[in-house]
């Protein structure tokens, strides 16, 4: 212990007071200073055998296997898939019973356990009849058996953080029986039997349902993409929420619900738009509780029924009328969004998006529009609002409207609270244990340089650029009375400039799709990054420039779909890339012949786990039918990763550290 003397061990907050005390005061004080943080951090311990032992307690906790981690992405509203996935931790609950049970349980008695472990209050509803008294007490065993064996990577505290408090004494009793053989064999017999004959066995069951699939999953990295194209958004949000350990890396489709919230109105007008084409308003209305009524009479005015516009997935027997609600609102967000976004690309010449000034390269009488010097007929077109003489100028009506909804959503208490849980849990990248967690891209030239932005004369770029992207969500969403700041201009050129992370194509062709049948202008050409990230050495460079050198680094990244269809394959760069995006969202699902994939990392190494797709909960339960179609292996380091090994375990050296240079002071000092 004594090897570790001061200086060595000085963790970061005190290596900061130190720091600023040298600046200020000069090194003279520094010991002064040194001691009373010293001095301070001792009144949290009651004597010196008590910081030993919170030494030791460190040192074996470093020693643990490192816990697993899952990650997800692209989730896109699709609420029941996402659940399902938790639920199973990505089959790993399958595989604790495998390991744990082995060859005394049939397949068919595995798949029954899991999918009670998946979903117990639902299970124990169907089976309700069919439930004896010999049923309850096997599966209690079982379930415990499943609770000991899943917490084995864990301090006996922390399993008992995770207990559920209800049958917390009554679950320890029974997690640690000592004495099976023994005098103790009725004592146990007896809980259990008592549990039983007082109707609490359901409850017993469930929370240790719950506690498995908390014990299999010891943190959930989201990368991106919860928001639009399918129906519950909101729920994914409330799910992570109460989730024991999770961070979020922002999609694309985040920002735009963030810098609606953020008071950005073009933001607001696109999740309109989005929420229109996928038939899910109710999201806007119902969920967070948004009155679009003033664009909903507005739009009335002026749209007409366009086939361009119907919704997707309109369901059977939907109302026409609704239908053709859906189908004006659509319209009017998608030119009110036309009109502000010509108004961003004049105000910010630096963003270089004047090809996104098509309302002013349209010919009105023509309909024809210009781009690259080339014509294109325009069809399904509502023009009516639009001004030729200037096709980006609203109307006063238009103010209006846009103020009223603006003022709705900033003031949607539920929306808020989403949108505060993204900024607070979610970051533009993340690197933890050795890896670089990022939606979309590294912005890169084709020579495989990092492609710069000047934004007020600085220029930023890789790093740097992501930094400040972030910052100017952050700022601009404690201001959501201010709508046209640079800070809120960029979250619009984060949702589809070219030298956006989120993005990373040259071009966001809505316009076209909506207007031009040619489909050669619908092209979104993607940026260097995606195919050079298929080299190794390029995401060697990526990664150093996030200072990771490891040979176990990876970067991880959600946002293209994987089009498993056409023979891609998601493991690229001799295995340091990881694209997991194979498409939750069902109406992709045509593109990628998948449902989705999945990681997992744990202390023997990553899995990518392909998933196929989720029907319902309801076949779920009564037919066990899972989701998991294959496991690959994507690596597996020769030794087994602890704790240690982690960002947490260097966290938890610090404070060794920490303790030992007190541990030192405090024996100096007699
Ligand atoms: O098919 P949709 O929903 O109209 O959206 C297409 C648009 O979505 C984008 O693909 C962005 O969304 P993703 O992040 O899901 O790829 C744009 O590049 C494209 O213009
Ligand atoms: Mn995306």
């Amino acid at each position: 212990m004594s090897k570790t003397l001061i200086g060595i061990g000085l963790n970061y907050r005190y290596f900061m007071l130190l720091f600023q005390y040298i600046i200020k005061k000069g090194i003279g004080d520094v010991r002064l200073k040194k001691n009373k943080y010293l001095d301070l951090l001792s009144k949290q311990f009651s004597s010196p055998e008590e910081i030993i032992t919170e030494i030791i307690n460190l040192k074996s906790i470093q020693n643990l296997p490192k816990g697993t981690e899952h990650f997800v992405s692209d989730l896109h509203g699709e609420y029941d898939a996402f659940q399902h996935i938790l639920r199973s931790g990505s089959g790993n609950v399958k595989e604790k019973i495998k390991d744990c049970f082995g060859r005394t349980l049939s397949k068919g008695q595995k798949n029954e356990l899991a999918t009670l472990i998946y979903y117990p209050e639902r299970r124990l509803a169907l089976i309700k009849e069919e439930i004896t008294d010999d049923w309850y007490s096997n599966t209690i065993q079982q379930l415990i058996t499943l609770v000991k064996f899943s917490a084995t990577k864990y301090t006996r505290s922390k399993l008992r953080k995770t207990l559920p408090k209800r049958f917390a004494y009554l679950i320890e009793e029974l997690l640690y029986q000592t004495d099976q053989q023994g005098d103790k064999k009725a004592y146990y017999h007896e809980i259990v039997s008592e549990i039983i004959a007082l109707k609490q066995a359901d409850r017993l069951i469930i929370d240790l349902c719950y506690t498995i699939q908390q014990l299999v999953v010891d943190h959930l990295h989201v990368v991106g993409d919860i928001y639009d194209r399918g129906p519950a958004p909101d729920k994914i949000i409330e799910r992570l929420m109460t989730y024991h350990s999770v961070d979020i890396q922002w999609g694309n489709h985040d920002i735009i619900w963030m810098g609606a919230a953020a008071g950005s109105p073009l933001c607001m007008l696109n999740t309109i738009r989005i929420s229109a084409r996928y038939n899910n308003l109710n999201i806007i209305e119902d969920t967070y509780g948004i009155n679009l009524r003033p664009l909903l009479t507005y739009a009335e005015k002026y749209y007409e029924d366009n086939p361009a516009f119907r919704p997707k997935n309109i369901s059977e027997g939907e109302a026409e009328e609704e239908v053709l609600e859906t189908t004006k609102i659509h319209q009017a967000a998608a030119i009110l969004q036309f009109k502000m976004e010509e108004q961003l690309v004049r105000r910010r010449p630096e963003f270089k998006m004047t090809h996104r000034l098509l309302l002013s390269a349209t010919d009105y009488e023509a309909l024809t529009v210009a781009i690259d010097g080339v014509s294109y007929p325009l069809t399904d077109t509502c023009f009516k609002t639009v001004d030729p003489s200037q096709p980006e100028r609203l109307t006063g009506e238009e103010e209006d409207v846009i103020q009223r909804i603006m003022q709705n959503f900033i003031h949607s208490e539920k929306l808020k609270r989403h949108t505060d849980y993204l900024i607070n849990n979610g970051t533009m990248y993340l690197v933890y244990n050795d890896n670089l967690l990022i939606h979309g891209c590294l912005p890169l030239n084709s020579d495989g340089s990092f492609k710069t932005l000047t934004i007020q004369s600085q220029t930023y770029a890789g790093k740097t650029l992501l930094d400040k992207f972030e910052n100017a969500l952050r700022t601009a969403y404690e201001q959501p009375h201010v709508a046209d700041d640079l800070a809120t201009d960029l979250i619009w050129y984060l949702w589809s400039g070219e030298c956006s992370s989120l993005f990373g194509k040259t071009k966001m062709t809505t316009f076209e799709r909506y207007f031009i049948k040619d489909k050669s202008t619908h092209q979104e050409y993607k940026n260097a990054y995606y195919h050079l990230r298929e080299d190794e050495q390029i995401c060697r460079k990526i990664l150093k420039e996030f200072g990771l050198s490891s040979e176990q680094s990876h970067i991880i990244n959600g946002h293209t779909p994987v089009k498993e269809i056409k023979g891609e394959n998601p493991i690229k760069a001799n295995g340091r890339m990881l694209v997991i995006d194979g498409g939750f969202s069902k109406p992709y699902q045509k593109t990628t012949g998948l449902a989705g994939y999945t990681l997992l990392y744990n202390s023997y190494g990553m899995q990518l786990v392909a998933h196929k797709a989720f029907s319902s909960v309801e076949q779920a339960v009564r037919d066990h039918q899972d989701i998991v179609s294959v496991k690959r292996i994507v690596d597996r380091p020769l030794e087994r990763k602890k704790v240690k090994d982690t960002t947490i375990g260097r966290g938890l050296q610090k404070e060794i550290d920490e303790l030992e240079t007190l541990l030192t002071y405090l024996q100096q000092q007699g």
